[in-house]
C-alpha cells in the first residue's frame, strides 16, 4: 500500500513549495618562459611543442599550494589577454572595455561579450592546447586543479593566481547512461554531463569562480565594490554566496518568495549572505537587482555579466576532453535565463577555431512549457521575441519569462543549427523518474532536457547511434520535494506513471514474507 504520509511526514512542516602535489608545468607562465624560446615551429609557424613533465620538487611543508604557485611564477610577460566588446558587434566596431572596468552593457544598451586575443592563442596549435589541458586534469596544483582554471588562458588570462577564488570546481562526471539509453530510447551512446555534482550543486560554480575571482582582484585594486549581488531562482545565489564567503566578500541575494526549493534557500543563509525574499517572480527580482547595482557599489553576478559565461564555457571544453577530443553529435541543455546555451556554444567554437576539434555539435535548448519564451520564438521562425510571465513549474530554476541572454541564445542556436524543445510538467517529471529508475538522481531541469531527447528520438531527428550528451545542470538532492510529491502521487492531474511509493507492512515475519514473495514474483514475471 502506498504511503504518502510516510514520505511527507518529516518534510511537510519545512517545504515552502513543491517544489596538486606534483609540481607540473601546467602554468602557462612556466610553459611560455622556457618552452617558447626553445620551441620548434611547424610549417605555419605555430608552436607544436607539447607539455613537458618537470621533476617534482619536494614540497616545503610550511608552504600552501598558493605559495607553491607563487614560486613557480614566471617573470616573462603574459602573451594572452581578453577584453569586453559589444556582443555580436558590427564589423568595424572599436568599442571595448578592460575586464577591470565595471560594465555590464555596451554603449547602445546591448549585451557584452568577453573577446580573447585569438591571434595570441593561435600561436599555439590544437595539439598544444589539448596536451596542456589534459596534463592538468586530476592535479592539485593551484589553480589548475579546477576544471575551470585548468583552461585559465582561455578564461581570464590576466588574473594573478593569488586573486583566484576556487573550490576546484569542474571536472564533473560524464556519465554513460547505458541502461537509460537502451531501455527507454534504444540508444547506445547516450551520456549525461553531471554539472550539478559540484561544490554548491549546480553548474553555476563554473561561472561564479571566475566572477568572484575578478571581484577579488577589483577589491584589491581598490575599485568601488562593497558587495556582490544577484537575482536568483536558487542556484546562482547558492554559488555566489559560497564563493563570496570563501573570499570574505559580502554577498546580497534577491530571491522570489516561495518559488525556490528549501535546499536552495538554505544555501545562501548558511553561507552568510544578505538574503532578501521578495514578493515577485525571478524576472521581477532581476529587474530590481539591475536597478540597484546601477545605484549602489554592488557588483552584478547574474549571467548578464559576461564574465560568468567564461567559466561556464569550460563545461563544453571538458566534454570534448572527456571524449578524447572527439565531437559528440548532440548536446542538450535546459534553458532559463539563457546564458548557458551560449556559454556551451562559445566553448565548442573556441575549440574549433583553435584547432582542437574540426567541428561543433548541434545543440538543443530545452525549456519547460510553463516558461517557454525561447521555444515560442523558435517556433515563430525567430520572428518577434515576446517576453512572458512564466507559470509555476517543477523545474523552478528555469521559471523565467524574460531571459536576459535571449540574443546570445538565438545567436548560438542559429550558428550550430540548433533546435528548441519544450516539456510539459508531466513529461519532465516522468522523464526525471525514468532516469532515476536507472540509477541517476537528477533534477527536474534535467528532466526537461531528457524530454527534449525523447521527442527528438521519436521524431527520428536524433538517431539511435548518435553520440548525445544531456547536460544535467543541478543536483537532484536540491529538488527532493518534487520527487516526494511525484512518488506519493500527490500531484493534481498527474498520473505519476513511474512512481515507486514505499509499502507499509506490519513488523511481522509472515506479513514481510508475503509482500516480498509478491514483489519477487512480479520481478520474475517481468524478466
Ligand atoms: C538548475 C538549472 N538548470 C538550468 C538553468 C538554465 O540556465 P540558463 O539560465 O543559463 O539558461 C538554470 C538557471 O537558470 C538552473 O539553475
Ligand atoms: N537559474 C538561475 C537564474 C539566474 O540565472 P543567471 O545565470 O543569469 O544567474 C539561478 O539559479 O538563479
Amino acid at each position: 500500500m502506498a504511503s504518502t504520509s510516510l514520505l511527507n511526514a518529516s518534510l511537510s512542516s519545512l517545504s515552502p513549495n513543491h517544489d596538486l602535489i606534483r609540481r607540473h608545468p601546467s602554468s602557462p607562465l612556466l610553459r611560455y618562459r622556457p618552452v617558447l624560446v626553445s620551441c620548434t615551429s611547424s610549417a605555419e609557424g605555430k608552436n607544436t611543442t607539447t607539455p613537458i613533465e618537470t621533476v617534482a620538487k619536494p614540497r616545503r611543508t610550511e608552504n600552501t599550494i598558493r605559495d607553491d604557485a607563487r614560486l613557480q611564477r614566471s617573470t616573462a610577460a603574459n602573451p594572452f589577454s581578453a577584453r569586453y566588446v559589444p556582443f555580436n558587434a558590427p564589423p568595424g566596431s572599436t568599442e571595448h572595455y578592460s575586464l577591470d572596468e565595471i560594465v555590464y552593457r555596451s554603449r547602445s544598451g546591448g549585451l557584452l561579450d568577453v573577446e580573447h586575443d585569438m591571434e595570441a592563442l593561435k600561436r599555439f596549435d590544437g595539439a598544444y592546447w589539448r596536451d596542456l589541458f589534459d596534463s592538468r586534469v586530476g592535479k592539485s596544483s593551484w589553480p589548475y586543479g579546477s576544471g575551470v582554471w585548468s583552461k585559465k588562458e582561455w578564461v581570464l588570462p590576466e588574473i594573478d593566481d593569488d586573486d583566484i577564488v576556487s573550490a576546484f570546481e569542474g571536472n564533473s562526471n560524464l556519465f554513460w547512461a547505458e541502461r537509460f539509453g537502451k531501455k527507454f530510447l534504444g540508444m547506445n551512446d547516450l551520456w549525461v554531463k553531471h554539472c550539478g555534482i559540484s561544490h554548491t550543486g549546480s553548474f553555476k560554480d563554473l561561472g561564479m569562480t571566475v566572477l568572484v575571482s575578478q571581484v577579488n582582484r577589483l577589491r584589491k585594486m581598490k575599485r568601488p565594490v562593497v558587495g556582490v549581488g544577484c537575482a536568483s531562482t536558487g542556484d546562482t545565489s547558492a554559488a555566489l554566496s559560497a564563493y563570496c564567503a570563501s573570499a570574505g566578500i559580502p554577498s546580497i541575494v534577491f530571491l522570489p518568495a516561495n518559488k525556490i526549493s528549501m535546499a536552495q534557500l538554505v544555501q545562501p543563509i548558511a553561507n552568510g549572505a544578505f538574503v532578501l525574499s521578495i514578493d515577485t517572480d525571478f524576472d521581477g527580482c532581476m529587474k530590481l537587482i539591475r536597478e540597484i547595482t546601477a545605484e549602489l557599489p554592488i557588483y552584478l553576478a547574474n549571467s548578464l555579466n559576461s564574465l560568468r559565461l567564461e567559466g561556464q564555457k569550460t563545461a563544453a571544453i571538458e566534454i570534448l576532453q572527456q571524449f578524447d577530443w572527439q565531437v559528440p553529435d548532440w548536446v542538450i541543455v535546459p534553458g532559463g535565463n539563457l546564458g548557458n546555451i551560449y556559454a556551451f556554444y562559445k566553448g565548442f567554437k573556441m575549440c574549433q577555431e583553435l584547432g582542437l576539434v574540426d567541428r561543433i555539435p548541434r545543440m538543443v535548448c530545452a525549456q519547460a512549457a510553463n516558461a517557454n519564451p525561447l521555444y515560442l520564438h523558435y517556433k515563430s521562425g525567430w520572428k518577434d521575441f515576446k517576453p512572458m510571465t512564466a507559470s509555476t513549474t517543477f523545474a523552478s530554476a528555469i521559471q523565467i519569462g524574460d531571459p536576459v541572454s535571449i540574443d546570445r541564445a538565438v545567436y548560438a542556436l542559429k550558428k550550430c543549427d540548433g533546435i528548441v524543445e519544450e516539456a510539459t510538467e508531466e513529461e519532465l517529471m516522468d522523464a526525471m523518474a525514468q532516469a532515476d529508475s536507472t540509477g541517476m538522481f537528477i533534477c527536474p531541469h534535467t528532466g526537461v532536457a531528457l524530454t527534449a531527447l525523447f521527442k527528438l528520438r521519436n521524431r527520428g531527428v536524433i538517431a539511435p547511434t548518435d553520440r548525445t550528451v544531456v547536460v544535467s545542470t543541478a543536483h537532484g538532492l536540491k529538488f527532493t520535494q518534487s520527487k516526494i510529491d511525484y512518488h506519493s502521487k500527490a500531484i493534481p492531474d498527474m498520473e505519476c506513471r513511474f512512481s515507486n511509493p514505499p509499502v507499509e507492512v506490519k513488523a511481522d515475519f509472515g506479513a514481510v514474507m508475503d509482500v516480498l514473495k509478491s514483489y519477487l514474483g512480479s520481478q520474475t514475471l517481468r524478466s
